[in-house]
């Protein structure tokens, strides 16, 4: 039986003036799945991101968590929801502890009137998710290390590790790859393996080997337009596809 629809958009649009950065899009988003997206530049990933996370309200269409309507919500209700996001330029602190950046992301739970019940015990609880969070991403012995000392794809997952203090159940990651090297992709990749046993996760990367390896289900964008969303061998094997995006991709590599 497939996994329960934990996120879903209906005919979501967003348009700018004339442009069209997404138009009816309509996805299903699956628990403990990773739902790779790709496609060219200026294809609408980020935008689609920005949406699922409350950061940009949908032009039209709708988005539903756990069935219920949410795109109306303030970003905050999104994060409460355990809607976390990542994005594609690294978003640290950088004169501040490893923990203390994800003490940071994990109040970020707390927010309105839950900041009026401060205390001890919570700082207790926001130290304990810390550092659980930094376990989780492997970086349990950069607890104490300043966050601008730490090598770039330690950065990389420190991010991650700032998504997971949210207490999330979707990750929605925008290029946790981006300007790695060989080694260090290779680290988040067996990560997101591991994470998406206890997540819905919802990727952007360029990545394609890595796309291809992580993806459960996989959908192309072009041009803020639906081409095709399916497997993995679905979605290599759609002609569309292969001439638009994967073949070109394949020739270069090749
Ligand atoms: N704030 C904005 N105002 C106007 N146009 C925008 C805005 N943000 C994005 N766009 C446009 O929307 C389209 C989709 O952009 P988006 O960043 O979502 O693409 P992308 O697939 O994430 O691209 P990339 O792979 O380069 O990150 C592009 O044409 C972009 O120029």
């Amino acid at each position: 039986m497939a996994n329960k629809i934990i996120l879903e958009t209906e005919s979501l649009s967003k348009h700018w003036g004339g442009i069209k950065a997404l138009n009816d899009i309509s996805l299903q988003f699956h628990d403990k799945q990773l739902h790779g997206v790709v496609g060219p530049n200026g294809a609408g990933k980020s935008t689609l991101l920005n949406m699922l996370c409350g950061a940009l309200k949908p032009s039209s269409g709708c988005i539903f968590h756990n069935g219920e309507q949410i795109e109306g919500m303030k970003p905050w209700n999104f994060v409460r929801r355990g809607i976390g996001r990542s994005f594609q330029k690294t978003n640290i602190y950088a004169d501040i502890t490893c923990l203390e950046n994800c003490a940071i992301a994990t109040q970020r739970r707390f927010t309105g009137s839950f900041n009026l019940f401060a205390s001890r015990h919570s700082n207790k609880m926001v130290t304990e998710a810390a550092e659980k969070a930094l376990l989780q991403v492997g970086l349990s012995n950069r607890i104490s290390s300043i966050a601008a000392e730490i090598s770039y794809g330690e950065q990389r997952q420190l991010e991650l590790a700032m998504v997971l203090a949210t207490d999330p159940c979707i990750l929605l990651l925008d290029e946790p790859m981006a300007g790695m090297g060989h080694e260090e992709s290779l680290r988040i990749i067996e990560l997101l393996n591991e994470l998406k046993k206890s997540y819905s996760i919802v990727l952007v990367e360029h990545d394609m080997d890595a796309i291809f390896e992580l993806s459960d289900q996989l959908t192309v964008l072009d041009n803020g337009t639906h081409l095709i969303t399916g497997t993995v061998d679905e979605v290599r094997n759609e002609p569309r596809v292969k001439e638009a995006y994967l073949g070109k991709e394949e020739e270069e590599t090749a």
